[in-house]
């Protein structure tokens, strides 16, 4: 469960750069609440997800993750709460070490260390597994080093990775953005079946409206630093891309941008 109380975040106040990214936001996720997040370009979205992570400290506010106020917590203490895939299949995983050895790394995250690298019988058949689960044929590529993956395949591997020790928050930030259309739609199907087999607590960014509309049970939209329009589930089923524009249409001045719609 994710409480987040009227954060705020300037970026270089005083300035001429100053930048309102945060503008006393809140929002509420129960547990197993699936929440999309749209919204214009700089409308704090990002801002958002690295201030629940810890990389941004806000400037007021609260943070709240299963009840425990982490405003505190730096990005590292965090983790162990936190699941995160970026836009950049890149940055999800380790490109000289081999998928069990990431696999590894992922399962023992927020745990002792001292435990190294080294692979139980069973630990490797769990892996082999999960792979097979997400139907790449990863699961005979077990000592294949990640970096020789493909993009969707390594976004792939870091849902997974980010799935496996059951975060308390699962923070998607534009995930499947930087992959081409086929590959999108594998990892998009991907997400919905990890979230929902594991009943994770997840915050979904993403351009995409479509996906905004058909992942999830709840969906925001952000503007200028704050929420301005959400769909409960009931209502998020009703709504159509062209409602979903128009909704954002009421917002003076305000421009969607939606690469599905130019795709
Ligand atoms: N590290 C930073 N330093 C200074 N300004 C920042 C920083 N990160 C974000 N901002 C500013 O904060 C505002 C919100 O940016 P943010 O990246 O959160 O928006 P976004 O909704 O994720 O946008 P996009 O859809 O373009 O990725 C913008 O005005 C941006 O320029």
């Amino acid at each position: 469960m994710l409480t987040i109380d009227r954060i705020e975040k300037t970026f270089f106040p005083g300035t001429v750069n100053e930048r309102r990214a945060l503008a006393g936001l809140s929002l509420t996720l129960e547990e197993g609440d699936f929440v999309t997040v749209i919204g214009s370009n700089g409308a704090g979205k990002s801002t958002l997800l690295n201030a629940i992570s810890g990389r941004y400290a806000v400037d007021a506010g609260v943070i709240e993750i299963d009840g425990q106020r982490v405003n505190r917590l730096k990005e590292h203490q965090r983790a162990k709460y936190i699941g995160r895939v970026f836009q950049d299949p890149m940055a999800g995983t380790a490109p000289d070490l081999t998928i069990e050895q990431n696999l590894a790394l992922a399962v023992r995250r927020g745990k002792p260390r001292g435990l190294g690298l080294a692979l139980s019988r069973a630990l490797r058949a769990r892996f082999r597994e999960e792979l097979t689960a997400l139907e790449l044929g990863l699961e005979h590529r077990l000592t294949a080093k990640v970096g020789l993956l493909s993009g969707g395949q390594r976004q792939a591997l870091s849902l997974l990775m980010a799935g496996f020790t059951h975060p308390s928050i699962l923070l998607l930030d534009e995930h499947t953005a930087a992959l081409d259309p086929q590959r999108a739609a594998l990892v998009t199907e991907l997400t919905d079946r990890i979230v929902s087999q594991g009943g994770l607590t997840t915050l979904m960014v993403t351009h995409n409206m479509e996906q905004a509309l058909r992942l999830g049970n709840r969906l925001v939209m952000m503007h200028e630093g704050d929420i301005v329009f959400e769909a409960s589930a009931e209502e998020k089923r009703r709504l159509t891309v062209p409602g979903l524009l128009a909704e954002f249409a009421k917002i003076k001045g305000a421009q969607l941008d939606d690469r599905a719609l130019l795709a």
